[in-house]
């Protein structure tokens, strides 16, 4: 569950700062932001503050121990070897608590770090997932990868290295600021004087490195976004022979991508290095001033000993903390962009959760039932007993539908499809056939009119029941990463391997599943390669057998099937609509000629309709499309 607290700080800081300019790191909003997943682990982030500080203390006693052993013991002539044993006892001691308290320091903050981030990425996918197909049409799936990957590790990076070095670094340097108070005003305040000369030289670099990060970081996500374009529009590209000019263009951004790279790692050297030259300076300061002082008598050796050492620590932490400004920044956009994905809501969704856990009195006893058993995760029988009661009975009454303002896609239509009806859809291309279904699957909602099934407006019955009940055979099957049997069950163990294995032979793929290697233990791909578009259309038909949806919807595969293939597709498509209303947009009148129905499309509207006969009667633009087939598979 997403923390509401979270989005609404964010959202309130978001109108607050309206007037900023996009992309720049708002670091008050991101915080604000983060705090709601922080504040859970608040007594973690209390233990590692302490622990930190132990260290710290620790590790910075040292070189008083040694300012006591010189000035007390050494220098003081005593032969108290004793007391030379326990500070060397003590100081073992020390040196072990720096070791153990930064390492549970550091363990407890690594935990809390990824155990956050692990929860935002969670959250962030369920988001995604939750979104309506308008989303995705506006979204490109390059961003949101980059936001569950990339982005999220931006912010891993803050909390294991940012606030780490917020805590550890920002720490040692006040307490090293209080030990050379401790020891010596004079020379402490001598110190000082390097401080501002330091702040320039870290505010100059600072800018310096935010730039040539950014631009390694902008040519690095061109890049990954040049290779995610490459891989899906893979088919293309072989067709058209442009692996040449593709390689070429790779080249290009990963050229320029190493160019801002290298850039980037000269910087943080001379950087770096700046800082052990300043470094040198201020000790080679220090020994001539504290040197005269002992001389003069003015100050212990000791103290000039310890104070030598903490300003050699003290460059340390202003380095690493500088160091840490990119990551700061790029963790701040980074939880910009991920919160900005979090306040998109989807266009479809299902009623309130009251009405749909509750249907009101009026609706009918079907609905009630079809809301309370259908949730998935429940058991698979329980299901599809409830949805034995649908009838599949489909009225598209008066809709409209345009994707975008302005462009109608589906103009008043209307269209009654009767409980176990086979309904075949043709139309020219673009005359809204796809359209059509998505609206029936709800993947879209209508602009006008309403879909109802059994009487019910789809937009009250609960998506996950309104996915379960109409089963749908795509024209590229969409196959997981998984053996054939996982695809076919989709992951559902309650549905048996032996159900899975009889549902193939019920739809004939049963022999084309035994010619591969693994038979049914087949692990496919993303994109079921090794299978034709007509195997895979098989595949999804087995699928509907065994979750046994009321309504089956079939966009025929447009690619052309061998006669083998097209005539076990035939004998699937007619065994699967038995008993269950079934829409068919056909690309091959072969395949809608037996249908009860043919609906004929043309810009959004139907022109014409009846069955096979009736419409070659007709004379009208089925019988045009039926007569041109016909050319064609005469020629
Ligand atoms: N996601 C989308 N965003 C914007 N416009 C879309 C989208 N999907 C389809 N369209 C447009 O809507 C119109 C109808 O498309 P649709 O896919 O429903 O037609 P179709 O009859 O199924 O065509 P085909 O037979 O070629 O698959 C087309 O002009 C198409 O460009």
């Amino acid at each position: 569950m997403r923390p509401a607290q979270a989005i609404h700080n964010w959202q309130m800081d978001q109108k607050a700062d309206l007037n900023m300019p996009e992309q720049k790191p708002q670091y008050v909003s991101a915080f604000r932001a983060l705090s709601v997943y922080i504040k859970p682990h608040r007594w973690s982030f209390i233990a590692v503050f302490c622990c930190t500080l132990i260290a710290i203390l620790t590790e910075l006693l040292q070189p008083y121990l040694m300012k006591i052993a010189i000035d007390d013991n050494l220098l003081a002539g005593k032969n108290d070897y004793r007391g030379l044993i326990v500070i060397a006892v003590i100081y073992l001691g020390l040196s072990l608590s720096t070791l153990v308290f930064s390492y549970i320091q550091n363990n407890l903050l690594q935990n809390v770090g990824q155990s956050i981030v692990a929860r935002i990425r969670k959250q962030l996918f369920d988001h995604i997932m939750k979104q309506s197909m308008g989303y995705f049409d506006r979204t490109s799936s390059g961003s949101l990868i980059t936001h569950v990957s990339s982005d999220t590790e931006a912010l891993n990076q803050f909390f294991n290295q940012v606030l780490l070095s917020l805590f550890r670094d920002g720490l040692t340097l006040i307490f090293i600021l209080v030990m050379m108070f401790q020891l010596d005003t004079t020379l402490a305040l001598y110190c000082l004087i390097l401080l501002p000369i330091i702040s320039i030289i870290a505010i100059a670099f600072r800018s310096f490195m935010r730039s040539t990060y950014q631009l390694a970081r902008t040519r690095l996500s061109r890049m990954v976004a040049f290779v995610a374009e490459n891989l899906s529009g893979m088919h293309l590209i072989q067709a058209f022979h442009q692996q040449k000019e593709q390689e070429r263009q790779f080249n290009e951004r990963n050229g320029l991508y190493f160019k801002a790279n290298l850039r980037e790692i000269r910087t943080n050297v001379v950087f770096g290095r700046t800082f052990d030259i300043l470094s040198n300076l201020s000790i080679a300061f220090v020994t001539w001033i504290g040197g005269r002082a002992v001389l003069g008598q003015d100050l212990e050796f000791g103290v000039l000993y310890a104070f030598i050492t903490y300003i050699r620590q003290f460059f340390q932490p202003i380095n690493t903390i500088t160091q840490q400004w990119n990551t700061l920044q790029s963790a701040t956009v980074a939880v910009t962009r991920i919160w900005s994905v979090f306040e998109s809501k989807p266009e479809v969704t299902d009623r309130e959760e009251e009405e749909a856990s509750e249907p009101r009195a009026k609706k009918d006893d079907e609905l009630r039932q079809m809301t309370l058993t259908t949730e998935r995760g429940e058991d698979a029988s329980a299901s599809l007993q409830s949805l034995d009661g649908v009838k599949g009975d489909i009225e598209f009454e008066h809709i409209s539908f345009n994707y975008e303002e302005g462009v109608p896609i589906i103009r008043g239509l209307d269209l009654h499809i009767h409980a176990g009806e086979m309904i075949g859809v043709v139309g020219t291309t673009g005359a809204g056939k796809s359209s059509l279904i998505s609206l029936l699957c709800r993947f879209y909602d209508v602009k006008e009119g309403s879909i109802r099934i059994d009487g019910t407006d789809v937009r009250d019955i609960p998506q996950s029941t309104l996915h379960r009940l109409i089963g749908l055979v795509q024209q590229e099957p969409y196959l997981y990463s998984g053996s054939i049997v996982d695809n076919i069950r989709m992951f559902d163990e309650s549905i048996t391997r032996e159900e899975v294995i009889a549902a193939c032979e019920f739809v004939g793929a049963d022999a084309i599943i035994a010619k591969l290697p693994g038979g049914y233990d087949t692990k496919l791909s993303e994109r079921g390669s090794g299978l034709s578009a007509g195997e895979r259309q098989l595949i999804s038909f087995a699928r509907i057998i065994v979750f046994k949806p009321k309504v089956l919807i079939l966009d025929e595969a447009s690619a052309n099937l061998d006669s083998h293939t097209e005539q076990l597709i035939q004998q699937a498509l007619h065994v699967v609509s038995q008993e269950r209303t079934t829409i068919v947009i056909a690309h091959r009148l072969s395949t809608i000629m037996q249908a009860d129905r043919i609906i004929v499309m043309s810009q959004g509207e139907i022109v014409e309709q009846g069955n096979h006969q009736e419409l070659i009667e007709l004379g009208g633009q089925y019988c045009e499309l039926y007569e041109h087939s016909q050319g064609l598979s005469a020629s």
